[in-house]
């Protein structure tokens, strides 16, 4: 049963869809691909200020902004990209890293003085039902390591960016692979449990 024939049995009428807030079109176009048809939603394209910190609390307050301006329940995400041998950054504010032109070469020069090179992709999601619901986060990590670029440069990092067992970097895998490992479909897998165990019927506008 998926999570709407489920809620529809037993759990919470919310008056209104979830809308998925970002700013990012790629991130919609896998986020797409991995929900399929179980979880309906619509969604909105608007930059978020996000927070200094760590990414668990930049999603959530991401998804407090969004349930505000939208009024209803929302769902966020924040992504980050952290080195081991720098303990975690460059992390979330890497889009200023690549505005100031540091690029993949730049990045893959910050690890030169260090041997280490392991890195994990961490994706946070988190969802609020409404203006005045504590957001709940759920997390989905892939570890890798950064290497020189290859593949299309379609994607933020995709290129630099090697999950462990594998001999492609994430931008040169098929999608359908990168959708089936990757951080961003880990933590939907959390997302899809809860909406399921919670039992939402979200009713169409
Ligand atoms: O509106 P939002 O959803 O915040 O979109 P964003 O592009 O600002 O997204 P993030 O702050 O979560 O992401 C930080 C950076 O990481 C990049 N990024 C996010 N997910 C990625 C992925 O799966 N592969 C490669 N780059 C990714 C993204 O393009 C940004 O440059
Ligand atoms: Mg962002």
């Amino acid at each position: 049963m998926n999570a709407a024939a489920r809620a529809a049995t037993s759990g919470l009428v919310v008056s209104r869809p979830v809308t998925f807030v970002t700013g990012n079109a790629k991130k919609l176009e896998e986020v797409r691909a991995i929900l399929g048809q179980s979880i309906p939603f619509q969604s909105l394209k608007l930059d978020l200020p996000e927070l200094q910190g760590e990414p668990e609390e930049i999603s959530k307050e991401k998804a407090r902004l969004a349930a505000i301006q939208v009024n209803g329940p929302v769902l966020v995400e924040d992504t980050c990209l952290c080195f081991n041998s720098l303990k975690g950054l460059p992390g979330t504010p890497l889009p200023l890293w690549f505005k100031f032109k540091i690029g993949h070469e730049g990045l893959n020069n910050l690890l030169m003085a260090y041997e280490d090179k392991s890195a994990y992709a961490l994706c946070a999601f988190s969802f609020a039902l409404g203006p005045n619901a504590e957001p709940i986060t759920f997390l989905g990590k892939t570890p890798g390591k950064i290497v020189n670029p290859r593949g299309p440069n379609d994607f933020g990092w995709d290129p630099i960016f090697q999950p462990d067992g594998y001999e492609q970097t994430y931008a040169e895998m098929p999608k359908g692979e990168k959708n089936k490992i990757s951080h961003r479909s880990k933590a939907l897998a959390l997302v899809k449990s809860h909406f399921v165990e919670a039992g939402y019927t979200f009713q169409s506008e």
